[in-house]
Order: C-alpha cells, then sequence, then structure tokens
C-alpha cells in the first residue's frame, strides 16, 4: 500500500499524466473548507509556534536538530540554526497560524511550516498566490503514528482558509508525483575535513595532499568591484533578479521589501555579494545560505559547515568566474562544502568549477496544480527553497 496518503491527494498521478488539463487540479470552495482544526490523538495539541520567542524558537531548534532530514547514510543530519529558522520563516506577509506545532506535555514531537509566495508557472500570464510547504518534521520517537498525514492536512487547512489552493514544496523521497527531480553536487573547500568527516573519501591512489592541492583556491576572489551587499542595492537587485527569473518555467517575483528579506547579508544565514564595476551600478550578484550539518557520530567533529548556492545573476561578469568567487568568498568565511542543485544555469559551472555530484536527488512538487509539461528538466527550474 505505497503512499496510501497521496493517492488521496489532488496530484496527478501517473496515468493521468495525459488526460488532465493544465491548471487546479480541484477548484477549491471557500464554504466547504473545515473551520476547525483536524482531530489529534489524546494527549496531542495543536499550537502555532511564535519563533520570535527564544524559548519557543529554541523548541524548534531542538526537534529539528535531533529529528530532521539525514543523508542516506545517516551520518549526517541538518542543523537549522534559530536565525536561519527566523529568516526562512518569517518574511514579508508571514502568517503566524502556518506555522504548525503538535504537543505532548509542552513538549514540541511535530513541526510544518507555510510561507506565502507568489510563483509563476510555466511563463503562464497568470501568477498563483500559493503556499511554500517546509521543515515537517516529526520525532523519531513517535514516528507511524500517521502523525505526518495530519500535520500536512491541518496545514492545507490553513491555507484553504486563506482561499489559496496550491503548494511548492521539496523533498529528497519521490511519492506522487514530482514536476522536477533535480540532483545535488557539491564542492570541497576543505579536503582534510571532509575526509575526516566521511563525506568524501580517498580512492587508492588518492592522498589528502593531493586532494587539497587539486580543490585549492585563490585568497581573493578575481572580480573586480564585488563587494557584501548592502541596503542601497536593494532596487537594482530586486530588478536584475525579476528579470533574470522570467528565462525560467517556475520563479517568484520579488519585490523590494522581499529582497530586502531574503538578500541582504545575515552573518551565519544568508550571504549576498554584488559586483559594482563602475560607480553606483549593480551588474552582477551571487548568494549563498548557510546550512551546517550535525556529523552523528565522529570523534574529531561535530559539525560539517556547508554553503548552499542560493540566487546568482550574472549579466556582465561570466558565470563561472561569478561562481568561482563564491567558492572563494564561502572558504573564505570558513565553510567546508559548497553544494549546489543542477538547477537555473548551475549546469554551465558544475564540472569546470569541480563540483562532484552528490548521492541523491531533491525532487520538486507542486500541490493541486497539472503542468502542461508532465515534468519539468532542472535547467527550468527557478526558484529555491532552503
Ligand atoms: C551533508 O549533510 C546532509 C544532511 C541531510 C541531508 C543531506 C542530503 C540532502 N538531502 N541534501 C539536500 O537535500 C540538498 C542538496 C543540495 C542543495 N540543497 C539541498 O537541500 C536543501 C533544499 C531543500 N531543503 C533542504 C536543504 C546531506
Amino acid at each position: 500500500k505505497p503512499h496510501q496518503f497521496w493517492e488521496t491527494q489532488p496530484m496527478p498521478n501517473i496515468n493521468e499524466l495525459e488526460s488532465l488539463k493544465p491548471g487546479p487540479i480541484q477548484e477549491g470552495i471557500l464554504a466547504d473548507v473545515r473551520k476547525d482544526p483536524y482531530n489529534l490523538i489524546s494527549k496531542f495539541e495543536w499550537c502555532n509556534v511564535d519563533l520570535r520567542n527564544d524559548e519557543q524558537a529554541q523548541q524548534v531548534y531542538t526537534l529539528l536538530k535531533e529529528n530532521y532530514v539525514e543523508d542516506d547514510d545517516n551520518m549526517f543530519r541538518f542543523d537549522y540554526s534559530i536565525e536561519f529558522l527566523r529568516w526562512a520563516l518569517l518574511p514579508p506577509g508571514q502568517h503566524p497560524d502556518w506555522i504548525v506545532g503538535v504537543k505532548v506535555n509542552q513538549k514540541l514531537v511535530g513541526f510544518i511550516t507555510g510561507i506565502p509566495v507568489t510563483l509563476h508557472i510555466e511563463n503562464q500570464q497568470t501568477k498563483v498566490k500559493m503556499t511554500e510547504i517546509n521543515f515537517l518534521c516529526v520525532h523519531k520517537k513517535i514516528r507511524a503514528n500517521r502523525l505526518a498525514p495530519v500535520l500536512i492536512k491541518e496545514i492545507t487547512r490553513r491555507v484553504h482558509i486563506k482561499n489559496m489552493w496550491q503548494a511548492v514544496y521539496t523533498a529528497g523521497i519521490v511519492v506522487p508525483t514530482p514536476i522536477s527531480q533535480t540532483r545535488y553536487y557539491h564542492r570541497s573547500l576543505n579536503a582534510k575535513k571532509l575526509i575526516e568527516v566521511g563525506f568524501s573519501s580517498l580512492s587508492a591512489r588518492q592522498t589528502i595532499a593531493r586532494q587539497q592541492k587539486l580543490y585549492k583556491l585563490p585568497e581573493e576572489p578575481k572580480t573586480q568591484g564585488l563587494r557584501p551587499m548592502k541596503k542601497k542595492d536593494v532596487a537594482q537587485v530586486t530588478k536584475l533578479l525579476n528579470e533574470y527569473l522570467k528565462q525560467f518555467k517556475l520563479y517568484f517575483k520579488y519585490t523590494e521589501d522581499e529582497v530586502k528579506h531574503w538578500f541582504l547579508p545575515r552573518k551565519d544565514v544568508i550571504s549576498t555579494y554584488v559586483v559594482e564595476k563602475e560607480q553606483g551600478v549593480v551588474t552582477d550578484f551571487l548568494s549563498f545560505y548557510n546550512l551546517p550539518s550535525q556529523v552523528i557520530k565522529n570523534p574529531k567533529h561535530t559539525h560539517l559547515r556547508a554553503a548552499y548556492s542560493y540566487y546568482n545573476v550574472a549579466t556582465q561578469t561570466p558565470i563561472v568566474q561569478l561562481m568561482y568567487d563564491a567558492l572563494i568568498l564561502a572558504k573564505n568565511e570558513g565553510y567546508d562544502v559548497f553544494n549546489a542543485l543542477d538547477i537555473m544555469e548551475n549546469e554551465k559551472f558544475l564540472k569546470e568549477l569541480m563540483f562532484c555530484p552528490g548521492d541523491g536527488q531533491l525532487n520538486y512538487y507542486l500541490y493541486n496544480w497539472k503542468l502542461e509539461s508532465n515534468m519539468l528538466k532542472p535547467e527550468e527550474i527557478g526558484i529555491v527553497l532552503v
């Protein structure tokens, strides 16, 4: 009985891929939306988590740190910081009842989140207001209680009562039905550490010294005029980003307020650098976010410091050079590895900059929407989820 839950959801299944017409799969009817929360098994209670409150934020941090996504070999687990979670989940226009927790005796054991986004789909004139779902997590000790489907149904209800009927999300697993299957790549910045934590391995003919030499980077970036983004750059970065994203089949449109939130540098959360060659003119920018992983069992290291490629817009600077500078900047900020998906234009630099393929894939999903084309190629995806 695979996908017992997902068969009940408005997602195209394999044999409908031809018959369904593009657009919403189910029409949303506001009057039919259930007004009260879904029932929970006894002693379990719903709560809206206020991430601005230090105690509640600490509870979310600990639940995720101990129970969230691990790599396929269960050697690493994402370790999102509190400041990162505030960045990711408190954007302009956030709805407090979309940060959903389940508690047992005041202890947080379940979590799921939504943020409001406006998604442009397949260059349709219509842009769709929807939710971006993330951080679905159930405590390891209470799995197989079928709590995850209830968390999904409850946040769906809370989105429906705001008259929104679609969602976008990613997952490492395949459930009905991905709109794109992307692959992730990593570029070594600290070869010795990656080998010590078991992220990378040495083949017979390789040595640590050889690996360090292979991945060595210059001290300073190459691009003249590269500097951290500042508030004064917001208007130009907004224009550059919105113009750049139009080439993809899935992309968000950003207001200046949203660019302020998502791109102004925050220490240990998001780094954004702009290229300003001639006086006051920003021509390119690069950005990466900080998502460390706990090394689950290792005598020498507790964490892997990983930078994740966010949005990079190269209009005057060659994308390979811009991303080479991103590697140098990330190395100088103390990262051990730089990760990227094969989405947007990333294929153009992955091989040349010596990224290696990871051992898994990241699947993109659109809830309650049939695309014109069944699957999108990774390079047609213009959205990055954290
Ligand atoms: C190295 O430590 C890990 C700890 C947990 C999982 C993985 C593998 C993995 N699943 N990686 C990704 O999903 C991934 C790889 C490259 C770029 N973005 C990614 O995921 C992002 C976007 C989706 N939400 C999680 C972070 C690695």
